[in-house]
């Protein structure tokens, strides 16, 4: 064996390795999740694409006539066997074993009928074939219908034949992984040549466009293709290569493919124009030997991508299952069971976004999470805003207002000293004024709570919608409840700061000594006017200490007669009332489209690892696979912490609103050092 023969055997041996890898992959199921590097014929139809593949198998067994033959894409997986005497071939779904290629052919078209009807109609739905010869390369082609201009008289061919066959065309060869077999007829203008014209367009650098020119031998008389074949009409990176097929009549006259390989290589080697021309243009052996040069190289190349593909669909695949859960238990011990984690899940989810507590401390959800409790405390923050600082009680009241109402007040007794009634009556409305806006206060907190509750409920149980609801009436009830038991309390307090005037204030006591403002002088003189500044220093004073009391107490009321309240009675309510309902359990069942997806999720992950499995076999991409672990592995950190969490997290709230975590937290609050952390006797909630 000389050098180039070992290296032929070597090239042989690693291309046959690397094709039956990918046809592994193939027969795993891959090819429905991730694109594998593969042959189309692509080419008007009747330019001899069909011819083209039958020269490269070296068999007749491909539906033959004029007019269009390929109505169903055909997947072709040759597979060479060295001893083989018998050729043999199998279709997919299907066990026997066909050795009679006529009967392959019967089979081809009865396939297509049954799925394209008789009358000429062209689907894209492929039949899958693998060939085992001796004669033919490993190689993996696909047979595409031809791009048809106009539909066939009295067919089922549609009007827009063009249209389907070429979007049908277009499907295969815009994927960067398929290598494009462009066939053309010798006898057809090639600078027009429309299959030229899409494979360009998928394919503009063209380093996967393989020219094919066909019926070389019935160009017109005193023609011939050479400039076309080397490139000097339309240049193609990986050039052209003429081949001569059998003519309709060879078929006719059942001329075997063998026999017309021999003649087609006299052919060319008779020729006058051909047979001067250099190596390496001509003839269906150099074709299947630059196809499989190729196909090896663009196997080589995309096997790592592949790979990379394969390992992070996996991860995909995985975290997805985790999102969807294990299916629904059928024994009512274990949908009990399933049923309180979910409660358990939801409740401490809905507590720690109050808290801003998560698990992950050292990412940045940490920032994000603390606006559970931000949004509480920003109502908290502003309420009563308005009335405080430089806000005036009496800024409406006039001094003839005043006046008025001392008159009004004065009664029986001796004019000139105004009765504490008038303060009162004074008083009074302006704190009345102060019920509204801590109402408002109650209710935006009592809503928030119950947008959480709901957003959190939605996330928790959303496999199972019919529980989500249920749980998210249980949950709003709760939150009525406590907000109605909160909203008597506020109303007594405000009731009580209008009902009874007093103040222990060192600020207002000290008022006593200091009637008559000092520094006014002219109004001193007027003892009337004394009063009446003095009536509205007392009130807008004791006004000031109204609104800085209920500022500090009802924001401890909600936080503490609702907000906390709620967190540690939700839970139990929830138990309570389920264990009330005999029929609860019966939500437990979720819909079929969350089956359905998690079916298809774990069919997927099996054809998946099944690949990586395969993959990782070969040395080369084994070595590449834990670098790419490593890869996945910081992706997934990155996004933890820049991003996270994801944008169903992020759907629970508003920007300022943390998301909840859906894994279990610590189930005992413990104290911190946050406003809102846990233990009763340490935080406020
Ligand atoms: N003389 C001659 N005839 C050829 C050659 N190649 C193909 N033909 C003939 O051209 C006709 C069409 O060939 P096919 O191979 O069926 O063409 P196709 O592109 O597969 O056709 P569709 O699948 O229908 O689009 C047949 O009659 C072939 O015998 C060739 O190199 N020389």
């Amino acid at each position: 064996m000389d050098s180039s023969e070992e290296f032929a055997g070597t090239f042989y041996s690693n291309l046959r390795s690397l094709i039956t890898l990918v046809d592994h992959l193939r027969d795993a199921g891959l090819q429905k999740y991730i694109r594998l590097p593969r042959i189309v014929t692509l080419g008007l139809q009747s330019s001899g694409k069909s011819s083209v593949l039958e020269s490269i198998v070296g068999l007749n067994f491909l539906p033959r006539n004029e007019g269009v033959c390929t109505r169903r894409p055909l997947e072709l997986r040759l597979v060479h066997e060295e001893n083989q005497t018998q050729p043999w071939a199998i279709f997919e779904g299907n066990t026997t074993r066909y050795t009679e290629f006529e009967k392959v052919r019967e089979q081809i078209e009865r396939l297509t009928d049954d799925r394209a009807g008789k009358n000429k109609g062209i689907v894209d739905d492929p039949i899958i074939l693998t060939i085992h010869s001796s004669t033919c390369p490993d190689l993996t082609l696909i047979d595409l219908p031809g791009i048809t201009r106009i539909p066939i008289k009295n067919s089922d061919q549609p009007a827009d034949i063009e249209k389907i066959t070429k979007e049908m065309a277009y499907r295969y060869i815009s994927d960067p992984r398929t290598i494009i077999l462009c066939v053309i007829a010798a006898n057809t203008d090639i600078s027009t040549s429309e299959s030229l014209l899409m494979a360009n367009k998928v394919d503009k650098t063209g380093i996967r466009t393989l020219g094919v020119i066909t019926k070389i031998d019935i160009m017109d008389r005193g023609t011939n293709a050479k400039k076309v074949l080397m490139g000097q009409e339309v240049a193609l990176r990986l050039g052209f290569i003429g081949v001569k097929n059998r003519s309709q009549e060879d078929i006719n006259n059942n001329v075997r493919v063998g026999a017309a390989l021999r003649e087609e290589q006299e052919y060319f080697a008779q020729h006058p124009v051909y047979s001067t021309m250099p190596p390496g243009y001509l003839g269906t052996d150099v074709l299947t030997q630059r196809l499989t040069q190729i196909l090896f190289n663009h196997i080589k190349h995309f096997l790592p991508e592949i790979l990379k593909e394969t390992m992070y669909r996996i991860k995909e695949c995985d975290e997805r299952l985790k999102e969807l859960g294990p299916s629904t238990p059928v024994e009512p011990k274990q949908r009990t069971q399933l049923l309180w984690n979910m409660i358990t899940d939801y409740c401490e989810t809905f507590k720690n976004t109050i808290r801003g507590k998560f698990e992950r401390r050292s990412n940045s959800r940490i920032a994000k999470d603390l606006a559970g409790g931000v949004t509480i405390k920003h109502y908290f923050n502003t309420l009563l805003e308005d009335y405080s600082g430089n806000y005036n009680a009496t800024q409406d009241y006039s001094n003839e207002d005043i006046q008025r109402i001392m008159a009004q007040h004065e009664g029986d007794n001796i004019p000139g000293f105004p009765s504490v009634d008038v303060l009162l009556f004074l008083l009074q409305p302006q704190l009345e004024r102060l019920k509204s806006p801590v109402l408002d206060c109650l209710m935006d907190v009592h809503s928030y709570l119950d947008q959480l509750a709901h957003k959190i409920v939605e996330r928790v149980f959303y496999r199972f919608p019919t529980m989500a609801g249920e749980i998210g009436d249980i949950s709003s009830h709760v939150l009525v409840k406590e907000r109605e038991a909160c909203k008597s309390i506020v109303e007594n307090l405000i009731d009580a700061e209008e009902g009874y005037i007093f103040t222990n204030d060192v600020e207002y006591l000290a008022k006593r000594t200091d009637l008559i403002p000092k520094s006014d002088a002219k109004v001193a003189r007027n003892p009337e006017n004394v009063f009446v500044d003095e009536i509205r220093s007392r009130i807008d004073t004791y006004f000031r200490i109204v609104v800085r009391n209920v500022r500090d107490t009802v924001p401890k009321i909600i936080g503490y007669f609702l907000v906390r309240s709620v967190m540690d009675k939700l839970q139990m309510e929830l138990y309570e009332s389920i264990n009330r309902s005999e029929t609860i359990l019966n939500l437990l069942s979720e819909p079929a489209h969350i089956t359905t997806e998690r079916d298809n999720i774990k069919k997927q992950l099996q054809t998946l690892r099944k690949a990586e499995k395969i993959l990782k076999h070969d040395p080369n991409l084994a070595a590449q696979a834990n670098s790419i672990e490593d890869e996945i592995l910081k992706a997934a950190n990155e996004q933890a912490t820049s991003e996270e969490p994801k944008k169903k997290l992020d759907d629970l709230k508003d920007d300022t609103t943390p998301p909840p975590v859906i894994q279990k937290v610590d189930k005992q609050p413990s104290g911190g050092s946050g406003l809102f952390s846990g233990g009763k006797s340490k935080g406020l909630f």
